[in-house]
């Protein structure tokens, strides 16, 4: 009888077009070492499939009639290195003058959010992030294609080029355009915005900059601040990743209104794309993302 010094497995490993390699896997194949164990013959080989029960719980399921095999800590540990070490790659989305999208490529330089910018989208080719870009060898997209901008791409043209960019995912920071379907469907559970409010308050068509902090202080609510989700199909109404408070003061104006809360978006979306990257995003069985501590793995907010 022949013993087998390892055992291949066939793996569903991160598709680069997808915020979590759970959700549209692609197969590859690589080996566990076992040297203890004993298949029996070379051609009942056992084929295991890994299946993804969620970011935290994976494991193997044996499809021979051998044995069921443990997700060991050796694929683990080769799982957790692949995820740690392959840079995710980011497509920024702007209108405006990109305060957002420069604290976004900063602390991709700076080594707090494991990924890199490759390229820029704008509706507006002369606004001051399309120049922060240009300035920084960024190539710049410019998006959507309308009967006043005949240059700018269709929503089918868009997701080619990303594809060809091999954008892992898309961050709207400013971006004032609706996303279209298309774009929707071609990246799941792989596009955030931040909005300058915390939603599902003074969100949707219409609020947008200065109208949400206008809304916000004429409403007379104590408490605003920006909050990060997910994008679908509507203005605003993805699934809520993350949200700050900040106060509204009683003399506020807009503008003082928009300073502070603009900071918090610097912060706030730094961290949760860094999170993104790490893929320390979960879903909750009820379709509510977490993000795990890194930290305390145990931990989620
Ligand atoms: N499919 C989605 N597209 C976009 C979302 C989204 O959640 N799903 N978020 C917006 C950003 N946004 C607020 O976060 C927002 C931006 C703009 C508007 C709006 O009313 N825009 C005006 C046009 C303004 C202009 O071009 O100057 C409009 O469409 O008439 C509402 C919400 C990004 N896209
Ligand atoms: N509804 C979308 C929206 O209002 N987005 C807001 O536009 C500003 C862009 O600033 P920036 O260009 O300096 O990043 C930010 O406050 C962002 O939340």
């Amino acid at each position: 009888m022949e013993a087998l010094s390892s055992t291949s497995v066939t793996r569903l490993s991160p598709n680069p077009n997808t915020s979590n390699a759970i959700q549209i896997p692609r197969v590859s194949s690589f080996s566990i070492s076992n040297p203890k164990q004993n298949l029996g013959k070379p051609h009942l080989v056992a084929k295991l499939v890994m299946q993804e029960m969620g970011n935290e719980t994976r494991r193997f399921e044996c499809r021979s009639s051998f044995q069921e095999a443990e997700f060991s800590a050796e694929s683990k540990m080769a799982q957790h290195f692949e995820n740690a070490v392959r840079r995710k790659r980011l497509a920024v989305f702007v209108s405006g003058g990109g305060s957002n999208f420069r604290s976004i490529h900063e602390a991709t330089l700076g080594g707090s959010i494991p990924g890199d910018v490759v390229v820029l989208v704008t509706d507006k080719p002369g606004c001051g992030g399309a120049e922060y870009a240009s300035n920084h060898g960024i190539p710049v997209i410019f998006f959507p294609k309308t009967e006043s901008s005949p240059e700018g791409l269709s929503a089918v043209d868009l997701v080619t080029s990303l594809r060809n960019f091999n954008v892992d995912f898309i961050l709207l920071a400013g971006y004032l355009k609706l996303i279209p379907g298309e774009l929707v469907q071609a990246y799941p559970k792989s596009i955030l915005n931040i909005h300058p409010s915390l939603l599902p308050a003074f969100g949707g068509k219409g609020f947008y900059g200065l109208k949400v902090h206008r809304s916000v202080i004429a409403s007379g609510a104590r408490y605003s601040g920006p909050t990060v989700h997910f994008v679908d199909e509507n203005f605003d109404t993805g699934s809520i990743l993350a949200q700050r408070v900040v106060p509204v003061l009683a003399n506020d104006t807009a503008e003082q209104l928009a300073t502070r809360v603009l900071h918090e978006e610097h912060k706030v979306y730094v961290e949760v794309i860094s999170a993104l990257c790490e893929e320390r995003i979960v879903w909750r069985e009820d379709g509510v993302p977490l993000i795990r501590s890194r930290e305390n793995p145990d931990e989620y907010s």
